[in-house]
């Protein structure tokens, strides 16, 4: 609800007050051109020549309902599109900003599809909005004109607005539901999709994968996916045709059952069919976007469930680009993190006494599973500590210095994402990227220039490579490698260990390595065993 709120708000912030403006204006003339067609057809039936006034006025209302239409389509694309780019800015910015335990717990294609689909869908309500207005000043004005010509006409016709919109109404809650319901079916179905997608080599080499994950996840969300569309947009079109089929009846018995029952509503009936005739086209799109409004508000519901559930994280230094660049000392007390699960196993680390030097060597091994990465993500303030304390030169790293404090670090995860560019790296650092390459021995692979590698097809040992020249042109203080040289061969590990290593640490770079390779545990100056989420620092 307060996301609505905050959304409407921006939605007249951006719309202004031209859109209402406009769209009050377009009624009018557009029910200014119905009132003159209806008087000129009374003349017309009378077989007398149309008075040159409403000819005028109809030239005239005709004119303005083209000037204005022509603004306003284009006014209306603008403010959908505004929509559109503020709501993915907004998104976009709170998933940059959102903590990454709440990143991971959505999802990505859960924020795919909110990025995607769900902005255009709010973009809609600028359309939408739009018809709502030039609707009710055309009904109002009908009205208005049948009040004059007939009360009897006039309190009908309201009763009939009256009839469809409360059964509109109260089949809304229903719809709201069944539109709920098929957002989550979408959902489900497009996370198995993802799958597919993300696992196509596995599935490709083995036919049962392929046959298992189709018949019994793909094929039958994807068919009831497609069924709940096809009874939303029956349902939905209802809509239309309970609109249309009360004013049928009522035309009905104002032509054919009145005059047998010789009861009057009007002097003239042709008169009151024909302003029927004119709600009628109004009324059809309006009861129509009942449903669809009910679609927008559970877009935005989502939207808002999801703006709460990717929490912001406590840190007031987030835009800052500084990064310290130099510490003697990161000092870690009773440092603790437990993973919140729905199981009752869950993995609890620490805790971590540490104090890690400038200029420090340290491999850290251990079993699979024994906390590792854990331990580097906390150690580095992407997962905040469950307890205990990070100290960087006696300083308490809380929300006011944690970005700094990250921004010290270059780590290469397990599972790194290899950007094409190198981002926020000033140009004459860059100037070395290519130094770094041949380095790295992928002079012949990949070239750099425009601060982009011409590609990052390559293999998984050489993308480490790429990823690894991307961290090293950083210049960080610290720099954390994560299994790194897991995928490398045993000439380039050995030149991993041998010479990029110690030369980092030559150049004071603190440098933490977790490895499985014990064969070179002999170059750390430090060496920690984790077992369990717990650290154990070994003679070396
Ligand atoms: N996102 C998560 N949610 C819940 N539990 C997790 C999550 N990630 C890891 N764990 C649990 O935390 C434990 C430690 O995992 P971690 O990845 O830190 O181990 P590791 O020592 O790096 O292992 P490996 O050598 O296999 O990479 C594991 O037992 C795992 O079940």
């Amino acid at each position: 609800m307060k996301y609505l709120l905050h959304f409407l708000s921006n939605a007249r912030k951006l719309f202004g007050i031209r859109i209402f403006i406009f769209g009050i204006a377009t009624g009018l003339a557009n029910t200014a051109l119905i009132s003159i067609i209806n008087e000129t057809i009374k003349y017309g039936i009378d077989e007398k020549m149309p008075s040159p006034l409403l000819a005028a006025g109809y030239v005239l209302s005709l004119l303005l309902y083209f000037l204005l239409q022509y603004s306003y389509q284009a006014l209306l694309i603008r403010s959908a599109e505004s929509l559109i780019l503020q709501s993915r800015k907004e998104l976009i910015d709170r998933i940059r900003k959102s903590s990454l335990q709440s990143f991971e717990k959505l999802g990505s294609t859960r924020l795919f599809v909110l990025i995607s689909a769900d902005t255009a869908t709010i973009g809609q309500i600028a359309t939408l909005a739009s018809g709502v207005i030039t609707s009710v000043i055309v009904i109002t004005g009908v009205l208005l004109y049948l009040l004059v010509i007939s009360i009897k006409g006039f309190l009908l016709t309201i009763t009939i607005i009256a009839i469809s919109f409360l059964v509109a109404l109260a089949k809304q809650k229903q719809n709201i539901r069944r539109i709920k319901h098929l957002m989550e079916l979408q959902n489900t179905f497009l996370g198995y999709v993802q799958q597919m997608l993300n696992g196509m080599k596995e599935i490709k080499i083995d036919s049962q994968v392929d046959k298992g994950l189709y018949d019994t996840q793909i094929k039958p969300r994807m068919e009831e996916v497609s069924s709940a569309t096809i009874s939303n947009n029956v349902f939905q079109s209802r809509f239309s045709l309970l609109g249309q089929s009360i004013f049928f009846i009522t035309m009905g018995c104002i032509l054919y059952l009145f005059p047998l029952l010789k009861v009057t509503i009007t002097e003239n009936n042709a008169q009151f069919v024909i302003m029927l005739i004119y709600i009628l086209g109004p009324l059809q799109s309006l009861l129509p976007l009942i449903p669809q409004f009910s679609r927008i508000k559970s877009t935005l519901e989502r939207l808002e469930e999801a703006m709460k559930t990717l929490q912001e994280e406590a840190s007031a230094a987030y835009d800052s680009q500084q990064a310290e660049n130099s510490f003697t000392e990161i000092r870690i007390r009773d440092l603790t993190y437990t993973y919140k699960t729905l199981h009752n196993d869950e993995f609890s680390l620490g805790p971590i006494n540490l104090d890690i030097k400038a200029g420090d060597l340290i491999f850290i091994h251990g079993g699979n599973g024994s906390g590792k990465s854990t331990l580097i993500k906390v150690l580095t303030g992407l997962y905040p500590q469950s307890g205990g304390s990070i100290m960087r030169d006696n300083q308490l790293i809380d929300y006011h210095n944690l970005q700094m404090y990250r921004n010290m670090f270059g780590v290469i995860f397990t599972d790194n994402h290899l950007f094409e560019h190198i981002h926020g790296v000033d140009q004459t650092a860059a100037a070395n990227v290519q130094q770094l390459i041949r380095k790295v021995g992928l002079v012949e692979k990949v070239n750099f220039s425009q601060n982009q590698f011409d590609t990052i097809d390559l293999s998984e040992g050489q993308k480490k490579r790429v990823a690894l020249v991307s961290a090293l042109v950083r210049n960080k203080p610290i720099y954390i490698f994560d299994e790194w040289a897991a995928n490398q061969d045993p000439d380039f590990k050995h030149f991993f260990y041998q010479n990029i290593i110690p030369e980092l640490s030559k150049q004071r770079k603190t440098v933490i390595l977790i490895t499985h390779d014990d064969r070179y545990l002999h170059i750390a100056q430090r060496v920690i065993k984790m077992e369990n989420g717990k650290i154990q620092e070994q003679k070396v």
